[in-house]
């Protein structure tokens, strides 16, 4: 593939399959998708733990670590690199900078799919047109939906950074779910009910059955690598 900027995409010799043959599984995305406070960052990891134990390979791309690093915010980067380059290149919740976020975590999610791991990621990820363009810049049945369903009064309930609070005072601006959009899936691969009504435990196992079941993971009582 060519683009119009003189770049050349290269072929690499050791391909996907390959890879996957090493792994003793498919790589493919799981994308946890839900309000501040449903549960994706649990579920990722106890996900990942339970994977992991089986000899599955995993990573995992949280909203507030990914927030840190690779999407750095403005103050962040001001810090390290400067005023105009923060201005350019830090990242907040307006709906531009949210489109750019996904963008990225789609990126590097894509990549670790491509190394035929099992790439986590937990982001609130609210808008459908940027999860669906994640979903098209894949294979089709590598980007797996799932949409953790917490009603907003248990995330608000819950509200374990005090975030809620803050929105609902108007000390913190365009919060989703208080003053800016969340759009539910319309039609996720999977939807965990995360609102309290079963353990993160329970739910993982949900989502290695459906693995399982689309024979992204080898049925589980053998080994992956064996
Ligand atoms: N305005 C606003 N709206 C929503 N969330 C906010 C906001 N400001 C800060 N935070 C904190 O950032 C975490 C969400 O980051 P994400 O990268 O997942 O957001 S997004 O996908 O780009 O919408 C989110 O973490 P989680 O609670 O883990 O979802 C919040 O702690
Ligand atoms: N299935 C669940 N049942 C009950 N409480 C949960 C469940 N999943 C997560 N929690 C709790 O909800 C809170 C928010 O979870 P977290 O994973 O941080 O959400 P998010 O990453 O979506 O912001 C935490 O205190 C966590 O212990």
């Amino acid at each position: 593939m060519t683009t119009d900027v003189h770049l050349t995409w290269h072929e690499h010799r050791v391909s996907r399959e390959d890879r996957e043959r090493l792994n003793g599984h498919r790589g493919c995305v799981i994308w946890l998708t839900g309000l501040s406070g449903s549960g994706k960052s649990t579920l990722a990891n106890v996900l990942d733990h339970m994977l992991s134990e089986r000899g599955i390979r995993t990573a995992v791309l949280d909203g507030d670590n990914v927030r840190h690093s690779l999407n750095a915010s403005t103050g962040m980067l001001r810090e390290t690199h400067g005023e105009e380059f923060a201005q350019r290149f830090g990242l907040g919740f307006s709906a531009i900078d949210r489109e750019e976020n996904i963008r990225r975590i789609g990126a590097v999610a894509q990549l670790f799919c491509e190394a035929g791991i099992i790439a986590l990621t937990a982001f609130i990820s609210p808008y459908r047109i940027d999860r669906r363009r994640v979903r098209q810049s894949m294979r089709e049945g590598d980007f797996i939906e799932v949409f953790v369903d917490t009603p907003l009064e248990v995330c608000e309930q819950r509200d374990p950074k005090g975030l809620y609070k803050k929105a609902r005072a108007g000390e913190l601006k365009h919060f989703t779910g208080i003053d800016d959009p969340y759009e539910v899936p319309e039609s996720p691969e999977l939807v965990v009910k995360a609102g309290g009504e079963r353990t993160p435990e329970a739910l993982a196992e949900d989502v290695v059955a459906y693995l399982v079941g689309r024979r992204i993971l080898p049925p589980m009582d053998s080994n992956p690598t064996g």
